[in-house]
């Protein structure tokens, strides 16, 4: 082993998130370095949102145009899946990393390749795909933006079938004839309309608690009617209990003795984090958990180990990890330099607030569904004074023109104590590039009295603001 190669700043993981923490460092005048094991750009870039919506896109403009008069013939036909799958691979620069390598390069952060652990307060070993060990020391800050992997249930057989997870879902190079989804959250719903547009016959497993169930409850039913509608079957209340891969077919039994058939079996069973092999125990943690952190994304009870992104568990988003690679980056910088009190109070410079009060999401499927904040429900358990305003969207101007027939839903969460709205969700095609405007007025706690002066431009969907507007206004 050589000597330690000292630096501000050491990141481990250079998923979107790492890849911000060391920019925000190097922005800030620090010297970073960042340690990957597999591509720069992680998850996000090569087997997670990139790849998904590219295949989702086509998905969803055909079904738009299929709901516009004078283009419904042209968009009959099935999609070209052969230009969908290469646009997919397009998008994730067919699994290579060189511009994210170029990327880091012009902003001055090195790069070392191979698996990190924390060995021992402010140092990092990198072991690399030789087995050659090197070691880092931070002057200041350790991040961990290790992410995280699918997380599998514990059945019998299930190593031997080789299911789907994720990655398998948004690389596969070719279309199963029949696909079982098991889980009902936003893999498996995104990825039973992308792979039953595609000519898959999908059948997507329910537990309980129905589609999308972090949601507003109207999210789940209108994604699970157009699903249907699209030749999915969806199945609830069914758990599987045993897989196996005879010949090729996969034989998935459920609780109630049923026994199912499939070409592939994709488990969206959740994450993990990926925190079990980096030496956390070497700083008294224990491997494997998600790490806890303060506002300013430290961990708990260290003074210079900071968990960013999807492996703290506050927000497992890609925006709203960058998002905290901005806090973090700004609160390593501030601490760097000494500065004796950080604004770590709510919506301070150096204090992720957003993460509990308005994290903007939006799922992508026909119809897409979109929020922002707080449901109905999480503010209720916060303890907050509210009442949930609701508008079907198909009474607005700009929707009925955006899709003949245009189904959706609108609702918001008004606090009545302060009078400003802690959440807002959208149900509909189109509503994704909607959610921004929920977000500004949630995060800046806009007034309902100056959001009235907010008008929509007539006539978009927005207008949908107005009529939630009026209904609450009575
Ligand atoms: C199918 C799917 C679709 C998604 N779509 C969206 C979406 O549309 N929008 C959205 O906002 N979010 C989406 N997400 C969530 C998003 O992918 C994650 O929130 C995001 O990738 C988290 O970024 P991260 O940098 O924290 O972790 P990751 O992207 O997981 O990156 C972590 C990096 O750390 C590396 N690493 C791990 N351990 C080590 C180690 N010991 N040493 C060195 N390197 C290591 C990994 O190789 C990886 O490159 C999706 C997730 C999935 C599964
Ligand atoms: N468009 C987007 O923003 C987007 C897209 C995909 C993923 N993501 C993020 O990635 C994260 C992971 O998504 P996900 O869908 O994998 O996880 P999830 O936690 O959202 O959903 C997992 C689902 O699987 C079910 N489940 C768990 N174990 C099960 C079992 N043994 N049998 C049957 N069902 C089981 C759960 O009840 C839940 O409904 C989420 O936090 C999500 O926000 C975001």
């Amino acid at each position: 082993m050589t000597d330690a190669i000292t630096y501000d700043v050491v990141v481990i993981g250079a998923g979107p998130v790492g890849e911000n923490v060391a920019d925000r460092a190097r922005a800030n005048g620090l010297s970073a370095a960042i340690v990957e094991s597999e591509l720069v750009g992680g998850e996000c870039s090569y087997w997670a949102c990139m790849p998904s919506k590219a295949l989702l896109r086509p998905v969803i403009a055909r079904a738009d145009a299929r709901r516009t008069p004078g283009l419904r013939q042209a968009a009959r036909g099935p999609l070209d899946t052969a230009e969908v799958l290469a646009h997919r691979d397009d998008y994730t620069s067919h699994w290579k990393d060189d511009g994210q390598v170029g990327w880091l390069e012009g902003v001055g952060v090195d790069l070392y390749r191979g698996h990190g652990r924390i060995a021992g307060t402010r140092k990092v070993t990198v072991t690399g795909q030789d087995g050659a060990e090197r070691t880092l020391e931070a002057r200041h800050a350790v991040a961990v933006c290790t992410g995280t992997r699918a997380a599998l249930p514990d059945l019998p057989g299930l190593a031997d079938v080789k299911p789907w997870t994720s990655r398998e879902a948004t690389s596969a190079d070719r279309v199963p004839g029949r696909l079982l989804v098991v889980g009902g959250g936003v893999v498996a719903v995104e990825m039973a309309t992308a792979w039953q547009a595609l000519g898959s016959e999908v059948t997507v497993l329910v537990r309980g608690g129905g589609l999308l169930p972090r949601m507003e409850p109207f999210a789940g039913e209108l994604v699970r009617e157009a699903l249907t509608e699209a030749g999915a079957l969806i199945r609830d209340g069914v758990s599987v209990t045993a897989v196996r891969r005879d010949n090729g077919t996969v034989r998935a039994t459920l609780d109630d003795g049923e026994t199912l058939e499939a070409d592939e079996i994709l488990f969206a069973t959740g994450r993990a984090p990926r925190t079990d092999d980096i030496g956390l125990e070497t700083v008294g943690l224990a491997p494997g958990s998600w790490l806890s952190v303060d506002e300013s994304l430290r961990v708990e009870g260290s003074s210079w180990l900071y968990a960013v992104g999807d492996a703290n568990h506050r927000a497992l988003l890609t925006h709203q990890g960058k998002y905290q690679a901005r806090v973090a980056g700004a609160a390593i910088a501030a601490r760097a330099q000494g500065v004796p009190l950080l604004e770590t109070d709510r919506w301070g410079a150096h204090a992720a607030t957003a993460d509990r009060a308005a994290v903007p999401q939006v799922v992508f499927t026909d119809p897409e569904a979109a929020s922002a904040g707080l449901t109905l429900a999480e503010a209720e358990s916060a303890g907050h004074r509210v009442r949930a305003v609701d508008y079907d969207m198909s009474g607005v101007a700009g929707a009925g023109l955006y899709a003949d027939g245009y189904r959706g839903k609108a609702r918001m969460i008004v606090d009545l104590d302060r009078e400003i709205l802690l959440g807002v969700t959208f149900v509909g095609p189109g509503v994704g590039e909607l959610i921004h405007s929920a977000t500004v007025a949630v995060a800046a706690e806009v007034p309902i009295d100056r959001l009235w002066h907010a008008v929509p431009a007539y006539p978009t969907i927005s207008e949908v603001w107005l009529r939630l507007l009026e209904t609450y206004r009575g």
